[in-house]
């Protein structure tokens, strides 16, 4: 089995990244996030990026209709759009929110899971380890304004940010519900729910495959701070303000320092982590188990 994707490779051949982003955005000059000055939002396809340099931050939109679903592309492209900010000195901080109303992500793509052959299964989850380390590990400070629901692989995005706000309306429940589709949150999304709300609350969640409504979701700690819908980014902007006043080095250490331990256990054993999953996931359970879940979601509209 081939686990050495080069995701790299991979965006190489699927993307020219930082084209004027098509859509809304096209042919005009787009306030920047904070400032206004003219400066011109950037993008791919499914992650639009609104930068305000002079304020030192940029607000990436996620806007892979419908659902904001993470395919393997659309993690590329976030992965991109990341590397591109974290390069670019002008920028300090990135405000992740989303750009499909009502939804900030329905998770991992279930049909990157389902149906596939085993190649694609490794490289696919190559992808998800890869963006969850970059995430999880950046020295940008990462603020997600959460404006929707945001379930499994996209609570893992969220949780992977530095600060949470997320947007009073009770749809909008976010959590790690992989048990719900009989399957299981990899240890690394474990460690990263259990480093936000403790080991307690983490198990039942898990267990439960408990997706929080946002008064849950503040209570037990799983976002920083519930705000009326229309000033998910307002507040994350001012909360902002906080963490950029602190001497940048001490700050990003402090941040490392507090995440590497939990980062390691995955670098450690990737490969292994990854053979896991591909055989996980091709059990033909399993394999059954995710349609059956995708012909739910299919009937629930009839
Ligand atoms: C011993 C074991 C050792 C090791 C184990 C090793 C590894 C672990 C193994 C596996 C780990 C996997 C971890 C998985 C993480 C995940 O993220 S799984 C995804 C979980 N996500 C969800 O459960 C959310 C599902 N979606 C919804 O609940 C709803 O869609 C919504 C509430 C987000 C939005 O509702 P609506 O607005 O009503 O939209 P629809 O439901 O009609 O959806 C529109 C359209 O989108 C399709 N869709 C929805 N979610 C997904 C998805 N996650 N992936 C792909 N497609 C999705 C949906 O089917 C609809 O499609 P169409 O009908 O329009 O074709």
């Amino acid at each position: 089995m081939a686990l050495a994707v080069g995701i790299r490779g991979l965006t190489r051949s699927l993307l020219r990244p930082w084209v004027r982003v098509p859509g809304p955005a096209r042919g005009r000059t787009e306030p920047a996030a904070g400032g206004g000055d003219g400066v011109r939002c950037f993008g791919s396809p499914r992650v639009l990026v609104e930068p305000d340099p002079a304020a030192g931050f940029a607000v990436m939109k996620m806007r892979n209709p419908p659902v904001n679903s993470l395919s393997l592309e659309f993690l590329t492209e976030l992965l991109i759009s990341l590397e591109k900010l974290e390069s670019d000195k002008a920028f300090h901080a990135i405000i992740l929110t989303s750009d499909c109303p009502g939804i900030f992500s329905a998770g991992l793509d279930l049909m990157e899971m389902c149906g596939r052959d085993p190649t694609h299964y490794a490289e696919y989850w190559k992808a998800v380890q890869e963006l969850w380390l970059r995430f999880y590990l950046s020295h940008l400070v990462v603020i997600s304004a959460i404006n929707g629901v945001n379930a499994a692989g996209g609570c893992l995005l969220a949780l992977s940010c530095d600060y949470r706000v997320l947007a009073d309306n009770p749809k909008y429940a976010m959590g790690l519900n992989e048990t719900l589709l009989g399957i299981i949150a990899p240890f690394w999304f474990k460690d990263t729910l259990v480093n936000t709300v403790g080991h307690r609350t983490a198990e039942r969640a898990l267990q439960l495959g408990l997706l929080f409504p946002p008064a849950e979701a503040l209570q037990v700690g799983m976002v920083d701070k519930v705000v009326p819908e229309d000033q998910v980014l307002s507040a994350a902007r001012s909360e902002l303000a906080q963490w950029l006043a602190i001497p940048g080095h001490a700050r990003q250490l402090t941040k490392s320092l507090m995440r590497k331990p939990t980062a390691d256990r995955l670098l450690k054993e990737r490969d292994a982590d990854i053979q896991n999953f591909v055989r996980f996931i091709s059990r033909d359970a399993i394999q059954k188990a995710l349609r059956v879940y995708l012909e739910k979601l299919k009937q629930k509209k009839t």
